[in-house]
């Protein structure tokens, strides 16, 4: 399978590159730029250096479709909207990284986003795919919408709790935290070194791009209240931590909580859930496809906590990405991802 990468130069493009040259079924066929055609991408990243001989070339929906099975967008919002309608009317598989399909409601988009959102009809047609909670819905779809990074970890959180009717409806509150990457590689005066280290900053407090993503699919499961979720900006360079509270009326134990999770996730291979009284931390996952979860439960205040840590750029976008390829084209879905973290 021929895979084309647009937007290959930035962080998420450079994930799915270090993923794909290994893959089994993947090939990169070719790799788009809209600033640095006729480069080849280790002028960019020297980590490359021999991996990927071609040189980047301008992005042409039509030919790009004619040339390729699937073309991942690794693009800013706004922009996959327009490619990626182009590349589908032409029989192209896309799997889309941003955000501009995730929301089906096109008015919540363009409230959050501040931008024009795409074209309806491929809005409807967009599977959005978090494996674990919908896996079934991706098979024999064309057009995938990638779920965010917040959300990823979030939803990956909840879902157990929110499946067994646990949680009562407006206690949801996330608190989370993210490394630098996760803004992409265009600099900005909150991402330059003196902004973030030692330092800790709150940011788009209840205007979150993702709260919208993560309330549509919370609804899909059968909690339709708002929540509540912060973000954070942490001096590192990858992962992420979502720290999620919610109020539990019935009458269970840790150890209840404990035992759910286990079960949800048991033959799931990219959640682990630790054993009791443990909690992940950011680099127990770093450069690897996994979501691990912590659960705790405080039979004082009757509110659960759970901790739920990935890697931004892997199970929150490029990993993710190619789980969904894999299932899309009938792949295992492990393959390719088998990659242990990195540590320290
Ligand atoms: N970073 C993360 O942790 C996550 C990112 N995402 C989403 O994935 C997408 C990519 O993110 P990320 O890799 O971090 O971003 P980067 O800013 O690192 O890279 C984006 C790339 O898009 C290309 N690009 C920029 N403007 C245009 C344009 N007008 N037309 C076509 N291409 C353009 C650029 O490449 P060139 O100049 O070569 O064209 C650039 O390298 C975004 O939508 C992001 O929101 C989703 C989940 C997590
Ligand atoms: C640290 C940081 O700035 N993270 C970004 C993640 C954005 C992102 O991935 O955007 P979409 O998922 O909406 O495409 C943010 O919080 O906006």
């Amino acid at each position: 399978m021929k895979a084309g990468i647009v937007g290959a130069t930035g962080y998420g493009g450079a994930e799915l590159l270090r993923i794909l040259h290994s893959h089994p079924e993947f090939q990169v066929g070719a790799l788009y730029t809209s600033s640095q055609q006729g480069e080849a991408i280790h002028n960019h990243y020297p980590h490359l250096t021999e991996n990927f001989p071609q040189a980047l070339e301008e992005i042409n929906p039509v030919q790009m479709a004619k040339e390729m099975d699937v073309i991942f967008l690794a693009v800013p919002s706004g922009i996959a909207s327009k490619l990626a309608p182009q590349i589908l009317d032409e029989g192209c598989a896309v799997v889309d990284l941003s955000g501009d399909f995730r929301l089906k409601n096109s008015a919540d988009y363009e409230d959050w986003y501040h931008k024009k959102a795409g074209p309806e009809e491929w809005i409807e047609k967009a599977v959005y795919s978090l494996p674990e909670l919908n896996r079934a819905s991706i098979k024999g779809a064309r057009f995938i919408s990638n779920p965010g990074c917040y959300p990823t970890a979030t939803l990956l959180g909840l879902a157990p709790l929110i499946k067994e009717e646990l949680l009562v409806e407006g206690s949801i509150i996330v608190d989370a935290k993210s490394g630098v990457s996760g803004a992409g590689q265009s600099p900005s005066l909150g991402t330059i070194y003196s902004e973030l280290n030692e330092n800790l900053k709150i940011y788009k407090v209840n205007e979150h791009q993702h709260i919208p993503e993560i309330e549509q699919m919370l609804k899909v499961m059968g909690y339709s209240s708002p929540i509540t979720f912060q973000t954070h900006l942490v001096p590192m360079t990858r992962g992420i931590m979502a720290t999620i509270y919610g109020s539990i009326e019935t009458n269970i134990t840790e150890n209840d909580l404990w035992n759910l999770y286990a079960e949800y996730y048991r033959d799931e291979p990219f959640v682990r859930v630790r054993g009791k009284g443990k909690f992940p931390a950011t680099k127990e996952v770093a450069a690897s496809n996994y979501c691990d979860i912590g659960v705790a439960f405080d039979e004082r205040t009757k509110r659960a906590t759970i901790v739920s840590v990935i890697d931004n750029l892997m199970k929150g976008a490029a990993g993710q990405a190619i789980q969904n390829a894999n299932i899309m084209f009938g792949f295992e879905e492990t393959t390719g991802l088998n990659f242990s973290p990195v540590y320290p």
